[in-house]
C-alpha cells in the first residue's frame, strides 16, 4: 500500500487553530496517513513583511502539532536555505521516505487563488495533489487548472483567523488564547514575540 501524506506549508508566524483544523480534516477526508508541516525558510512572497526568525516558528509549529500522533514537522525549507518554493518542499519530504509515498499539498483558498505565481508550477503540480480548504473570504473554485492542477476541496468547519490577526492581538495587548495552542501561547509570551 502506497502511503498518503499531507505535506502542510505555511509560515506559522504563529501556528493558530485554523492551521491544526485545516491538517486534521483534511487527514480525515483524504485518509492520510501522515501530515508533515513544514515551515517555509525565506517565504519569498511575503519580503514586504517582517517575518519572525525561523527557529522561533520552527519551535512554536514543533510544540502546537506535537500532541497528534498524526502530524510532525519537516525542517526541509528552513535547512535548504534561499527563497522557499514548493517545488522544493515536495522532493525534499518525498526524499525523507524510504518507500514511494502519495504527496497531497494542502493549501487553503487564499494561497490556491496565488498558485499560478508560484515557481515551477506545472512541474508542482505533476509531482503533488492539491488538497484545497475553505477560509473565509476566500472563493475556492478560483483556480487556473491550465497548468494541470489536480485540486481535491474539502470542507472544514471555517476558522476566520489568521497568523496576521494573532500578531495583531499581541501587539494590541488582547489575548489569543484559545486562537492558538497553550504552549505557542506561552512560546509567544515568553519571548516576546509581536509586541512591535
Ligand atoms: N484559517 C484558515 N483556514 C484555512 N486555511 C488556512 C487558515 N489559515 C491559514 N491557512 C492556510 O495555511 C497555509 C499556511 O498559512 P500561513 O502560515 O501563511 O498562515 P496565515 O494565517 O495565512 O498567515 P498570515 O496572516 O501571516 O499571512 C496556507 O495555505 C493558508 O492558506
Ligand atoms: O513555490 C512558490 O513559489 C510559493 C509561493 C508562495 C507560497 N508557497 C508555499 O505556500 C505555503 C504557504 O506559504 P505562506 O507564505 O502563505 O505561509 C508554503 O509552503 C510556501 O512555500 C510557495
Amino acid at each position: 500500500m502506497v502511503r498518503r501524506i499531507g505535506v502542510f506549508g505555511g509560515t506559522f508566524d504563529p501556528p493558530h487553530l485554523g492551521h491544526l483544523v485545516a491538517a486534521s480534516e483534511a487527514a480525515f477526508r483524504c485518509a492520510l496517513d501522515e501530515v508533515v508541516f513544514v515551515p517555509t525558510g525565506d517565504p519569498w512572497q511575503k519580503h514586504h513583511l517582517k517575518v519572525t526568525d525561523a527557529p522561533a516558528r520552527l519551535a512554536m509549529t514543533r510544540s502546537a502539532v506535537e500532541p497528534d500522533p498524526l502530524f510532525r514537522v519537516s525542517t526541509c525549507d528552513i535547512e535548504r536555505g534561499g527563497a522557499t518554493y514548493a517545488v522544493d518542499t515536495v522532493a525534499d519530504v518525498r526524499a525523507e521516505y524510504d518507500e514511494e509515498v502519495d504527496l497531497h499539498f494542502i493549501i487553503g483558498a487564499d494561497s490556491l487563488e496565488n498558485l499560478h505565481t508560484w515557481h515551477r508550477v506545472e512541474e508542482l503540480c505533476r509531482a503533488v495533489k492539491f488538497i484545497a480548504l475553505n477560509r473565509p473570504g476566500h472563493s475556492r473554485r478560483e483556480v487556473d487548472t491550465t497548468f494541470g492542477a489536480r485540486v481535491e476541496f474539502i470542507d472544514m468547519p471555517a476558522v476566520d483567523l489568521s497568523s496576521t490577526e494573532c500578531r495583531e492581538r499581541v501587539r494590541d495587548g488582547r489575548p489569543i488564547r484559545y486562537l492558538v495552542t497553550d504552549p505557542v501561547a506561552a512560546y509567544v509570551r515568553e519571548h516576546g514575540l509581536y509586541r512591535g
